[in-house]
């Protein structure tokens, strides 16, 4: 695979080696800041997709919130790694190295850069809700397979959403998602048996 001998350039500098075969799990957010349920969402998914790492991508800033009070991703990424706090977790500045802000060109990078690895974009069921107002929402669900973590309260509006009503058809029963990762894209699937209440949100707003 290309690049596994050769230095890798800076914005893979602080990735451990891959493999090909590896099975990745792309986990974007603000992680203003990161918190339980972000490690708790990136373990079920470990186990339940049988991935070797999630990588949480410690975004630059989401294109559709105002980030005027976001804090700099340096004190973010300092933050999501003290709670991620395992192995297969790997919160990282990737977005800001490969000068991407929106998901689509960070996940075609990505496959473009490691053609041999099984990337899984992972995202709470609040994000399939709004998922057909990102950019190329399409070829993202056309790039890699898809695995949503459901959310209390967000779980009717994801499944109604465009977004979900549009991939349908490609949805995989959650009884098979250990073999997501290996399926060709478009593919997705529910994972319920998390339900954690936790946000950013309600721990900013407690100080
Ligand atoms: N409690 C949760 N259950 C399932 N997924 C979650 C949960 N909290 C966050 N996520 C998911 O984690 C990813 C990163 O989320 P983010 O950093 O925006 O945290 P957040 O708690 O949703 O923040 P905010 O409240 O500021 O919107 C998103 O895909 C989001 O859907
Ligand atoms: O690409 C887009 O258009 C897009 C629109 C909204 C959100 N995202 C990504 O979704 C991920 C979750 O964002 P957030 O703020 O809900 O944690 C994060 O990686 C964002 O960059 C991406």
């Amino acid at each position: 695979m290309r690049g596994l001998d050769a230095a890798p350039p800076a914005p893979f500098a602080r990735i451990p080696p891959l493999a090909p075969g590896m099975r990745i799990g792309l986990y974007g957010g603000s992680f203003n800041p990161a918190h339980e349920a972000h490690r708790a969402a990136s373990l079920l998914a470990l186990k339940r997709l049988r991935l070797d790492r999630v990588w949480w991508l410690v975004t630059p800033g989401n294109p559709l919130k105002d980030n005027r009070a976001l804090p700099p991703l340096d004190a973010r990424l300092a933050q999501a790694r003290a709670v991620a706090d395992h192995p297969a977790l790997l919160p990282t500045g990737l977005e800001a190295g490969l000068g991407t802000r929106f998901s689509f060109d960070t996940v075609a990078a990505l496959v473009r850069r490691f053609p041999g690895v099984h990337f899984v974009w992972l995202m709470g069921a609040d994000n399939l809700a709004a998922f057909h107002r990102w950019q190329h929402w399409r070829e993202i669900a056309a790039l890699v397979p898809i695995a949503i973590i459901d959310r209390p309260g967000c779980t009717f509006a994801a499944m109604a959403s465009p977004a979900a009503q549009a991939l349908a058809r490609w949805r995989v029963p959650e009884s098979e998602a250990a073999v997501l990762p290996l399926l060709r894209p478009p593919a997705w699937v529910f994972l319920h048996g998390l339900k954690s209440p936790l946000s950013s949100t309600q721990l900013r707003a407690q100080g």
